[in-house]
């Protein structure tokens, strides 16, 4: 394309002969952008082929319609000329105003772009204008660019770039931040503001390194930024410690996005993710774990922590201390080989069998001291959850039980001695009994396996007969509530089928924890109650028996009487209780009787014989008396127990034989047996005292025409009638005997001479002879009588008798109704 020359000024531009010039024209007129140049005035000196073809264009953009547009006319006066639209106006303005500043010298270029419609559609110009000196003159180049094609993309990225600030903005709640790779800050989202305290007018333009970038991460940031402008890709998300704009800093979790912006170059994001609160959970954590760690340290107990996988994987240093052996050694299953072979199984499978329900346990094993020696240690286990109640695995605490544990079993050992089960069990609200502790006295005595009976209480308790169970809880759960000593007697039946009798006496103590703890005693008693059965049995019999029985105590005090003793004595139980049984003395017995009677029961231990009592109505009575001494365990009289049996019944049949066979029946006299005792006895008395006994031979004259003339009965009348008399005339001390028909025998014992029984003679004598009456027939009878003295004429009971008899005949003989003395030895019978 040739330029086209068509002014004097335009000549004058092109005619200078300056090759630099021309190739200048040359180049203008072969670029696409609209080109004229203005001299200093303003006036158009040269118009490039493109804008002189495009004058031809009815839609020319600004300041090219081309009826304007010829070389000379002032430019102002084309641009601001009449039918241009009013927006250009001002865009008319700003340009001439641009072209006067570099004509001025005052810039170097002026440039604008403004929109322009061509043809009903929307195009983008820039004007540009550049100062230009020729030919000793100066002037400005214009040069009109249509920049549409990149103003339409510069204005879809625009577009973009808002939508994606837009897309940012809307992310109230993550802070963004956009930047360029030298740090400037081009976006600064709200929640960017929110989190490092600048607002987006402070942050827009400033540097993101000297915002919230820590000096001591500088160099790092720097570097990744570096990295990302250099890959163009986002290097991996970072965790950073950044400065707030108060100095206080944050913990954030940044992940980056690199943007290629045509005309911007690389822009950087940064995402951010407040991590303080997280951060300061993770510090917190770790703080306590630290915390925790010192602590579990610190504490002389052991502690171990399991995983969910029930694997240890943390010891403190107490366990290790303990152990001596190192945390590797004893994680996982190694701490297992610490634990005595005897006790591992039992461990092992108690600790699983807790750790499947998540439920807390407490056990005890022996483990391998790092002296060692095995230790028992005490281990209690609690699961752990988190705050969301997720199992996290068990922590165990363990202390050394050893000592505790020898004693317990040393306790144990005398636990075993003692007679009975000792046991311990917890009584828990609304969860069923728990034995700790059982005595292994129990298996013996019911019949069951200790532990077995501490797994499950029924094994104790299902022993108890159904019928009683319920009595039996009752009375327990009311003792709980009471919190009383409890003493309770119920039988159980054994698995072997024995039938006991079980004394359980036990002391509730209530717990912090809520529960009730119970410590006591199970003691068979099945002897006692056989016994006290015996003794309900006794007691039954010992009031329905016919023996009357009095109980005293050791010192002769009564403590019992049955009812036959009441009906016997007509004493009441309440009458006797508390007094000595002496009030029963009939008087028959002299002291000495009663002396020797205590002295057999405390010798011997008991004491049969014939006893006459006296009863409440002064009546006396015989019984066959039986007393036994009880003696206790140390050989102490503790009762005596007095068994009478009524011998009255007996005794008066004895009593009544007796005189049968020592009394006349007919004068109630003694006999001839009774006589010979009698007199045996009186001549032993009157041996010791040196006194005389008096044989008197007595026969009544003349009885025989009694018995002819009136009867044998009043014969026997007379008879009892002279008895009679005698016993009147007697002392008490002598004694008048019928031998047989009409003859008796009277014994005066004790007198000091012969010569004392003669007034007695003479009142027997006197007295036989006074008439007598029997049945309304009057009579009388006299008596002859003999006497030989002890000792003066014999020493022996037959002689006396003898002599007596002889000297009676020498009475008759006399003239009867007299007396006569034997003759003393070596002297003539007399009739004295
Ligand atoms: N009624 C009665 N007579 C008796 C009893 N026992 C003996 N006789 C009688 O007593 C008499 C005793 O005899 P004698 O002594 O010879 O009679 P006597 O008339 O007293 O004679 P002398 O002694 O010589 O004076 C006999 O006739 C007996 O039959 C008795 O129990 N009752």
């Amino acid at each position: 394309m040739t330029a086209t020359i068509v002014s004097a000024e335009q000549r004058a531009f092109t005619s200078t002969p300056d090759a630099t010039t021309r190739l200048l024209t040359t180049v203008l007129d072969a670029v696409s952008d609209r080109v004229l140049v203005l001299d200093a005035q303003g006036s158009i000196v040269m118009i490039n082929a493109a804008l002189q073809q495009s004058a031809w264009d009815n839609s020319l953009p600004l300041g090219c319609l081309p009826h304007h547009l010829t070389l000379g006319s002032n430019y102002q006066d084309v641009i601001t000329g009449g039918g241009q639209p009013l927006e250009y106006q001002a865009v008319a303005q700003a340009m001439l105003s641009g072209i006067r500043t570099v004509l001025s010298g005052q810039t170097d270029s002026f440039s604008l772009s403004y929109p322009c419609h061509i043809s009903a559609q929307q195009r983008w110009f820039t004007m540009k204008a550049t100062p230009l000196a020729w030919a000793e003159q100066r002037g400005v180049v214009i040069t009109h660019a249509d920049i549409t094609p990149t103003a339409l993309v510069k204005e879809a990225l625009r577009q973009g770039e808002l939508r994606f600030h837009t897309l940012f903005d809307s992310l109230a709640h993550v802070p963004i931040q956009g930047y360029a790779p030298d740090g400037t800050v081009r976006y600064w989202n709200q929640a960017s503001e929110r989190l490092y305290g600048y607002t987006a007018q402070q942050a827009l333009g400033a540097n993101l390194l000297d915002l919230i970038v820590p000096a001591e991460i500088r160099a790092y940031v720097e570097q990744a930024i570096a990295e990302m402008v250099m890959t163009q890709r986002p290097i991996a998300s970072a965790e950073l410690n950044l400065l707030r704009q108060d100095g206080t800093h944050v913990s954030v979790l940044s992940s980056y996005a690199v943007v290629q912006t045509p005309g911007q170059g690389i822009e950087l994001f940064s995402v951010d993710t407040d991590m303080t609160a997280r951060q300061q959970a993770q510090d917190a954590l770790r703080e306590s774990e630290q915390r925790f760690s010192s602590i579990a340290n610190a504490t002389p107990v052991m502690i171990w922590l399991a995983g969910t996988d029930t694997l240890c994987h943390w010891f403190n240093a107490g366990w290790l201390a303990f152990t001596g052996r190192t945390m590797a050694q004893e994680q996982g299953h190694g701490w297992t080989q610490g634990v005595h072979p005897d006790d591992l199984q039992r461990c092992i499978s108690f600790y699983l069998s807790h750790f499947e329900q998540r439920l807390p346990f407490q056990m005890e094993y022996r483990l391998m001291h790092h002296s060692g020696q095995y230790r028992w240690i005490h281990d209690s286990g609690v699961p752990r959850f988190d705050a969301q109640g997720e199992f996290l695995g068990y922590i165990g605490s363990c202390v050394d039980s050893h000592e505790v544990r020898t004693i317990k079993d040393q306790l144990a050992a005398m636990a075993e001695l003692v007679p009975g089960v000792l046991y311990q069990f917890v009584l828990r609200p609304g969860e069923p009994w728990q034995f700790n502790y059982l005595s292994k006295g129990v298996e013996a005595f019911c019949g069951v396996c200790a532990e077995l009976a501490c797994q499950d209480h029924t094994v104790i308790t299902q022993l108890i007969p159904q019928e009683e169970r319920l009595a039996h809880h009752a009375s327990l759960a009311q003792a709980t509530r009471d919190l009383v000593p409890w003493l309770y007697e119920h039988r159980i039946k054994t698995p072997q089928g024995e039938l006991k009798w079980v004394r359980a006496q036990a002391t509730p103590q209530a717990q912090p924890d809520g529960s009730v703890r119970w410590t006591g005693l199970l003691t068979d008693i099945t002897p006692q109650k056989a016994q006290e059965e015996r003794l309900r049995l006794g007691a039954s019999v010992f009031d329905n028996i016919q023996e009357t029985i009095i109980i005293a105590d050791a010192q002769r005090v009564i403590v019992d009487v049955n009812a036959a003793f009441t009906r016997v004595t007509g004493y009441t139980r309440a009458e006797v209780l508390g007094r000595n049984p002496k009030f029963l003395k009939s008087g028959h017995h002299s002291s000495e009787f009663y002396q020797t009677m205590w002295q057999d029961i405390d010798v011997q231990g008991f004491w049969i014989g014939e006893v006459f009592n006296r009863n409440k109505a002064g009546l006396v009575y015989a019984v066959m008396l039986n007393i036994n001494a009880v003696r206790n365990d140390l050989g102490q009289v503790t009762h005596y127990v007095g068994v009478s049996t009524d011998i009255n019944q007996l005794k008066l049949q004895q009593e009544m034989l007796e005189r049968v066979a020592h009394y006349d029946a007919l004068t109630q006299l003694p006999n001839r047996v009774l006589l010979a005792d009698r007199l045996h006895q009186a001549i032993a008395q009157a041996r010791r005292n040196q006194t005389k006994v008096a044989v008197c031979y007595l026969d009544l004259d003349g009885f025989k025409p009694i018995n002819d003339t009136l009867g044998h009965a009043i014969g026997d009348g007379v008879l009892k009638v002279i008895a009679w008399r005698m016993n009147e005339v007697l002392r008490a001390s002598d004694t008048a005997a019928r031998i047989g028909g009409d003859e008796f025998i009277v014994l005066l014992s004790d007198n000091e001479h012969g010569d004392n029984v003669r007034p007695i003679l003479d009142r027997l004598l006197q007295t036989i002879n006074q008439p007598i009456e029997v049945n309304g027939h009057q009579t009388t009878v006299s008596a002859s009588i003999g006497v030989s003295l002890y000792p003066d004429h014999a020493c022996e009971a037959d002689t006396l008798l003898r002599q007596a008899d002889i000297a009676m005949y020498r009475a008759k003989i006399r003239g009867k109704n007299c007396y006569s003395f034997s003759p003393s030895p070596g002297h003539s019978p007399s009739l004295d």
